[in-house]
Parts: structure tokens; C-alpha cells; sequence
């Protein structure tokens, strides 16, 4: 499937989950069995050229595209998870996103020292999110220099946000008027 094709599959919900927000929904796109697909060789196509050692994706959303990926790619997954969910010594990032606040936690047991792991999220908006999941992967010893998207916002600064900390965003995708 092309971007424009995959991009189709997108539905957009005015005013959720709070007044003002454009939601990029991309259940319809899941739901799509070449939608699904498509979307997982794009971001491999994304990754060609990207050195990684593994994945690391960032719940929820990030785990559906972030496990399919590191299956493309011969790679393991290392979940960013929402807090009290992990069973051992963890560390945390409190960030803030488009709509809210969060916590992201991660084991760091689960990274090697020097390890190149590529960071990957369904979608790109304030950068919120996935600068803490890289504050998490570089605290436990990590080499995060790209990231990988489904979508781009890109009238929200979480391209720049990124590059202001030394990591590339690639995305499949980007929806302008937030
Ligand atoms: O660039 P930002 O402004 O930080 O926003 C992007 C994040 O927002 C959404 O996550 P959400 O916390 O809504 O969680 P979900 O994946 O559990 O639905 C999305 O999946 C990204 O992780
Ligand atoms: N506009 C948006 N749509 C879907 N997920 C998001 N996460 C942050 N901003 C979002």
C-alpha cells in the first residue's frame, strides 16, 4: 500500500479526547489486513539504513507496530511501559503529551551498554513521550539515535524537540492541522 493509501485508513475524531485535539485513530488502519501489513513494511523500509541491535516500543500503541517491526527486522522488543506494570527494579521518566501527563518506566536489565536500539511509536506530536522513552533507553545504557513513526504531526514540535537531543524522527506518514 502507498502513504496515501495507508494514510486513508486514518480516521480523524474531532475533540477527543479533549476540546481542540484532532485524534488520529488508527484502529480502522489495524483492522485492515493490507493496512496492517503495509504500515509495518513501511516503517521497515524506514529502518533500512538504521543500524539497531533492537526495538523499543511505547505503550500501548507503540507495542502493536513496535513488535511487528523487530519480527520484520530479526530483532528484540523491549517494552516502555505505562507505570506499575513491571514486575522488577524499574526506572522512570515523568513527561508531558499532547493531552495530558504520563509516566513511562522501563527494566533496564533488558538494554546491553552500547546497544543501538531504535525507538518506535505509532504517532509523533509534541515529542513528549518519545523523549522520555529515549531518556529511559540512554539512562540504561543505550545508543538512541532514531526514531520511528507511523504519523508525523507536524505543526507540534516533537520532530525538532527530537533533533534537539540528537535523535532523526522518520515517519511513514503526517496529518498538518493538529
Ligand atoms: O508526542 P506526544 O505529544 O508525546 O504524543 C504522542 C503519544 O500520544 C499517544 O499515546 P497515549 O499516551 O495517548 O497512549 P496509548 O498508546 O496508550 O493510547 C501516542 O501513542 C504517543 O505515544
Ligand atoms: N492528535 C493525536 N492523535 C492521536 N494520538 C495522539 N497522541 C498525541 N496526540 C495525538
Amino acid at each position: 500500500m502507498t502513504p496515501e493509501e495507508l494514510k486513508a485508513l486514518v480516521r480523524t475524531v474531532p475533540g477527543f479526547p479533549q476540546p481542540g485535539i484532532q485524534f488520529r485513530d488508527i484502529t480502522p488502519l489495524l483492522a485492515h489486513a493490507k493496512g496492517l501489513a503495509g504500515s509495518i513494511t513501511a516503517l521497515a523500509d524506514l529502518a533500512r539504513g538504521v543500524e539497531a541491535q533492537a526495538v523499543a516500543g511505547i505503550e500501548a500503541r507503540g507495542f502493536i507496530f513496535g513488535t511487528a517491526l523487530a519480527l520484520e527486522l530479526g530483532l528484540g522488543f523491549v517494552p516502555l511501559r505505562k507505570p506499575g506494570k513491571l514486575p522488577v527494579a524499574t526506572i522512570s521518566e515523568d513527561y508531558a503529551l499532547e493531552y495530558g501527563t504520563a509516566r513511562l518506566e522501563l527494566d533496564p536489565t533488558l538494554i546491553e551498554r552500547g546497544e543501538r536500539v531504535l525507538l518506535v511509536d505509532d504517532l509523533l506530536a509534541t515529542g513528549g513521550t518519545a523523549t522520555a522513552g529515549m531518556r529511559l533507553l540512554r539512562r540504561a545504557g543505550a545508543i538512541v539515535e532514531h526514531a520511528l513513526f507511523l504519523i508525523d504531526l507536524p505543526d507540534l514540535p516533537g520532530r525538532a524537540a527530537l533533533a534537539d537531543e540528537g535523535v532523526a524522527a522518520h515517519a511513514v506518514m503526517a496529518f498538518g492541522g493538529h
